[in-house]
């Protein structure tokens, strides 16, 4: 049956992106996604955003929860200091290995490290592999109903700490509507909505920026 969309967004990137230029391979999937096959990545207009947060962050610990085929992956690590770290969770397989390449087109596979799973799975554990005591910044981008359910497991894991800030996509479109409840009506976040539009489409659609409050 041929390639599968992921792989031909992988094609795009291989084709058309230098190796070694994150800027070059994140152009290239939005022109992919924009003009041949639309695919959900954070994109470029709301990737802006997800970058002026990373980089006001500037973390030393960051966590992504569904990597999908990296895209974001790429425009959060191009960002990251020296000897900072990205841990990225994907559980499809077939996605974890498009993801590994267009983060090696990158150039960026020293920063991040890709964890094939469940992100329910892993964050109990990430303490003990990762010596990690708490992230600085989490973006949330992977399946909706999901994301109340973690970020509580990454407050209950004693994963957050004051200061630590979530980012959340598409709270409008699909819509997280539990999970924005929560986040806007905790006393332990303070929460802002960053409007912007679904990606390559006119659409709309927005971030959630949650500074966790301790
Ligand atoms: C145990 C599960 C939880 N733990 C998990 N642990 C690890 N990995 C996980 C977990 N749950 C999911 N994943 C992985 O993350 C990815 C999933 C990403 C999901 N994203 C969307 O559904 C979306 C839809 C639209 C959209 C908008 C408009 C439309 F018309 C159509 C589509 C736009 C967007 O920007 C979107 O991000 C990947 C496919 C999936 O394998
Ligand atoms: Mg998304």
């Amino acid at each position: 049956t041929g390639l599968s969309r992921p792989q031909r967004m992988l094609k795009a990137v291989q084709k058309n992106a230098t190796k070694g230029d994150p800027q070059s391979v994140i152009a290239a999937i939005d022109y992919y996604c924009r003009h041949k096959e639309w695919a959900m990545n954070v994109g470029d207009d709301k990737g802006p955003i997800l970058d002026s947060v990373v980089s006001e962050v500037n973390p030393s610990t960051a966590l992504e929860l569904g990597t999908y085929c990296g895209y974001s992956t790429v425009r959060i690590a191009r960002l990251l200091s020296p000897g900072s770290k990205l841990i990225t969770v994907e559980f499809n397989p077939a996605y974890a290995a498009v993801a590994r390449q267009i983060i090696a087109h990158a150039g960026l596979q020293n920063k991040v490290t890709l964890v094939e799973g469940g992100s329910g799975d892993l964050i109990p554990k990430i303490k003990e592999q990762f010596g990690i005591t708490s992230f600085d910044f989490v973006f949330l981008d992977h399946w909706k109903d999901r994301y109340l359910p973690d970020i509580k497991l990454l407050e209950d894991c004693g994963l957050l700490k004051k200061g630590s800030v979530l980012l959340a996509d598409n709270v409008i479109c699909p819509g997280t509507p539990e999970y924005l409840e929560y986040v806007r009506n905790s006393p332990r976040y303070k929460s802002q909505y960053f409007q912007s539009y679904l990606e390559y489409t006119k659409a709309e659609d927005g971030l959630e920026k949650s500074v966790f409050l301790g």
